[in-house]
């Protein structure tokens, strides 16, 4: 039971999903707010492997925030294998118990009582959890990724309806009664909305999740409502409260990644929007055959290129490749990507199309080749390819040689490349004027200060 105080100052519990890119940004915003406003408390819980990874990057977190390390679900002795598929299985089930020990720990240390769960939309259980601690505590929801992926969540009963049956047969089918997805094919929807496995604890996580949604206090989004002011309204009309606050990277930037390798030096001696970028996220790495087409591609065309890869997936890339391009371009295992898609050197990014990613490329200012993997990656594509227009889908759905060559050409050379630049540029300056001080992201970033740090009711 979490024991009552008397103190009625302001304690944010802040709840952290601790796989993919989901911590760091919600970390970033706990730091903004809590500098935005001293007296409130926050206390910020996460599995010890995810704080540890993400806090090493961020050694100056204001007094206001304190981290936890709450349980992450493996029993005693666990064998960690790498399985992330096992680990987050096991992680979700003790989820609401983990993190309900956490915050009761929070609350005897500070003295406080919680005021406002403000937790990554996954968990569904936000809700339930406030109504336990009582109180009138709030829940304040962290949508990470997009509004079109968000939306996918909040119609899935309305889309089992529509496609029940064989889905199979209709994947090429438009989801047009959904506002904004006239473009979105059922094929793109996120895994476990209409096909997959419907049954697995991460797809019922997200049912729930979407919901649950609805019922709470307000959700907050990294994105801008001039981005699509159809989703926006749509968002608007079904949430309690939805507020934009992104891109999170202009507003407040995460922790620097350090330029260990060298890449803006390197950057700086090459030619404008000349270089490929090549990053596929935190967690994805493509086949090796698609390894191969893309360096083979790489060095065909003689592009120059950074490439974010593992080191231990250099093995399969081409015999001599690293040797023969080495004046070509550079393999490293991360790199400072916010920073190098703002170098004007850099022409084209090939991305899994993960919501961060995008949101950097924007602001970069650099088109891109989506190569996209799982969730919301394939309606990310649609959008940058189909709607707005900054990038292409690579054919087939998988890496191949003469078709990198071309996404190349059209990107790098032709008139093609020009007018994405041209029409990614206009979303730039939409997300500058987002972010500027009366934007619409930083009156909504107040409003989610003025929410998250009312004293307790
Ligand atoms: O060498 C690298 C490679 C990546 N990054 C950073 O890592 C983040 C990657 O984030 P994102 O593009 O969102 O990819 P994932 O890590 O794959 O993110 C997961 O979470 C996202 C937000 O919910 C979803 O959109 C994705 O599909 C999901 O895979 C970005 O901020 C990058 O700047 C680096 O700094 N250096």
């Amino acid at each position: 039971m979490t024991k009552p105080t008397t103190d009625d100052h302001p304690h944010v519990a802040v709840l952290a999903f601790p796989f993919g890119t989901h911590a760091a940004p919600l970390l970033s915003i706990t730091h903004h707010l809590a500098a935005l406003s001293p007296s409130t408390h926050f206390s910020f819980f996460g599995t010890p492997s995810s704080n540890s990874f993400i806090l090493s990057s961020n050694t100056n977190l204001p007094p206001n925030v304190k981290p936890y390390d709450v349980w992450d679900g493996t029993p005693d002795g666990y064998a960690y294998t790498g399985d992330v598929q096992e680990e987050m299985g096991l992680f979700i089930s003790a989820a609401h118990e983990s993190f309900r020990k956490g915050v009761d720990r929070a609350v005897e240390e500070s003295g406080r009582r919680v005021s406002c769960l403000m937790s990554d939309a996954f968990f569904w259980f936000g809700k339930e959890m406030a109504e336990e601690i009582g109180g009138g505590v709030m829940w304040v929801p962290f949508w990470t990724a997009g509004p079109h992926a968000l939306s996918s969540h909040l119609y899935t009963d309305f889309i089992r309806e529509s496609f029940a049956g064989d889905v199979t047969q209709r994947e090429d089918e438009l989801l047009s009664s959904i506002p904004g997805m006239s473009r979105v094919r059922v094929c793109d929807l996120p895994e476990g909305v209409v096909f997959g496995r419907l049954d697995s604890l991460f797809s019922q996580m997200l049912h729930k999740m979407g919901q649950a949604l609805p019922k709470a206090d307000a959700v907050f989004i990294n994105s801008f409502e001039e981005l699509d002011p159809t989703f926006t309204n749509d968002l608007k009309s079904k949430l309690k409260c939805c507020l934009n606050i992104g891109p999170f990277n202009l507003i407040s930037p995460p922790a620097q990644v350090p330029d260990t390798y060298g890449c803006i030096p390197w950057l700086d001696k090459q030619q404008l929007a000349s270089v490929a970028y090549v990053s596929f996220g935190s967690a994805t790495i493509p086949l090796p055959h698609e390894l191969v087409a893309l360096a083979e591609a790489l060095e065909d065309r003689k592009v120059p290129f950074i490439w974010s890869l593992k080191d231990n997936a250099k093995v399969h890339l081409p015999d001599g490749f690293l040797e023969t391009t080495k004046f070509q371009g550079i393999v490293i295992p991360w790199a400072p990507q916010a920073k190098v898609l703002g170098h004007k050197a850099v022409g084209v990014f090939i991305t899994h199309c993960g919501w961060n990613s995008l949101l950097e490329t924007i602001v970069g200012g650099v088109p891109v080749i989506c190569r996209p993997f799982y969730g919301d990656q394939r309606l990310n594509a649609r959008m940058i390819g189909d709607v707005w227009k900054i990038g292409v889908i690579v054919n087939g759905g998988v890496l191949a040689k003469e078709a990198m060559i071309d996404c190349f050409d059209k990107i790098l050379l032709q008139e093609d490349g020009k007018q994405m630049r041209g029409r990614i540029k206009s979303l730039k300056d939409l997300a500058l004027a987002a972010t500027a001080y009366k934007g619409s992201s930083s009156d909504n970033m107040r409003e989610l200060s003025r929410l998250v740090s009312s004293p307790c009711k």
